[in-house]
């Protein structure tokens, strides 16, 4: 197997359990806080945590701009639940000041789920995830209200789309690095591998 270098931004959120579920998956997992950091890996995990937060300190950090590059030259990225609203292209409800990285063609309604029930759990299934549904943890989760033709819709909870994938980029809307099923992952780290597979030819 192709040895692959996925890193997680490390600004905000639960880092640690994304970098023990990717190395569950196979990757080399490393932290991600600087733009050479960033250069250095062959795919990207955003974590969950606070969107708002994590759009901020990338800012200040000077990682929006390498960040936004990488992704549009073809960067395999995750997002979950706050990755998932970095990787939109918009943002229903931004707060001020509140940037994504983009990626995704698709429109993201922050804290959707959290109004009518704060966190949950619900058995998900994910196209080309094989096996069981998986576990979604969701908390004060978005959910994409819409996508354009290029978003491909993976997952749907109770009629609304909560996982997707347009091209190198993959969000959900819940934490499967909360749940010690590294299914989700895998299919990421695969996504990593076939691209720096193609990208050697
Ligand atoms: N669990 C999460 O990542 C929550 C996301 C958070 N509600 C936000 O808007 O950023």
């Amino acid at each position: 197997m192709v040895t692959v270098i996925i890193g997680v931004l490390a600004l905000q959120g639960d880092v640690r359990e994304h970098l023990v579920a990717l190395a569950a998956a196979d990757a080399v997992a490393r932290e991600v806080r600087r733009p050479e950091e960033l250069a250095e890996v062959d795919g990207l995990v955003i974590p969950g945590g606070e969107s708002t937060t994590i759009s901020k300190l990338a800012v200040l950090f000077g990682l929006m701009e390498p960040l936004r590059a990488r992704v549009r030259d073809g960067l395999p990225v995750y997002g979950t639940c706050a990755g998932m609203i970095m990787l939109a292209d918009k943002i229903l409800d931004p707060r001020s000041g509140q940037e994504t990285v983009g990626g995704i063609d698709m429109i993201v309604r922050r804290n959707a789920f959290g109004r009518q029930n704060e966190s949950f759990e619900a058995a998900v299934d994910i196209k080309g995830v094989t096996g069981d549904p998986v576990e979604g943890v969701f908390i004060r989760a978005p959910w994409v209200e819409s996508v354009g033709a290029g978003t491909e819709v993976l997952a749907e909870h109770d009629g609304h789309v909560v996982a997707v994938r347009q091209g190198n980029a993959l969000a959900t809307s819940f934490h499967p690095e909360l749940t010690g099923d590294h299914r989700v992952h895998g299919l990421f780290a695969d996504m990593v591998r076939a691209n720096r597979a193609r990208r050697s030819l």
